[in-house]
């Protein structure tokens, strides 16, 4: 079959990821992703396939695992539990910040890939930051002593960070 022959445009995902970013190898918050040029609000940062596992997979496997800090909350196929996935390519790598957040997830439950979008313009040598959600952190926030500065949040993109990107942070622990 060539993609021509998936003539059924629902059936498509386009797939996209901006240029000009790095993994960095040893952050505060171990590895996490950079620009390495100016980003402009509301560029795909990148289209992330997911990997939905069955409840069952979740309490006998992957919550006995390092997975349990990278699934992201998501509906299971039956629609009516809730089952968590892993996101595949960057989605996974983006680290959490709670006042700087600077990119905005939606999840596609249709097509099953994360949509990772700028909320701002975003600098030359920033990182990449997500939110997991409002509950608590399952880890000691490296921005722990940033986050009580008087600094104004950024995002001017509200709907897009606090009420989509509540997965990750609901994780049990
Ligand atoms: C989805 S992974 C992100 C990629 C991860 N840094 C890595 O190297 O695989 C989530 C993990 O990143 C780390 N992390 C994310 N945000 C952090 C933050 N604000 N402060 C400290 N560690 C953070 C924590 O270890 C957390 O369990």
């Amino acid at each position: 079959m060539s993609v021509n022959d998936a003539d059924d445009e629902d059936a498509r995902q386009p797939l996209s990821r901006a240029n000009g970013l790095v993994l960095v190898m040893n952050t505060p918050k171990g590895r996490g992703v950079f620009a390495t040029q100016d980003i402009s609000r509301s560029t795909v940062i990148d289209v992330s396939p997911v990997l939905v596992f069955s409840q069952e997979e979740v309490e006998k496997h992957t919550q006995h695992t390092c997975l349990q800090h990278y699934t992201y909350y998501w509906p299971s196929k039956s629609g009516k539990t809730t089952t968590q996935a892993l996101a595949l390519g960057l989605g996974s790598m983006f680290n959490h910040s709670t006042r700087a957040q600077n990119v905005g997830w939606k999840r596609n439950f249709e097509t099953e890939v994360i949509v990772y979008t700028a909320l701002r313009d975003i600098k030359a040598g920033e990182e990449l930051c997500i939110s997991y959600g409002h509950a608590r952190l399952w880890f000691e926030d490296a921005d722990a002593n940033n986050n009580d500065d008087d600094e104004t949040d950024s995002n001017d993109d509200k709907d897009l960070a606090e009420i989509e990107l509540s997965g990750l942070g609901r994780m049990e622990l």
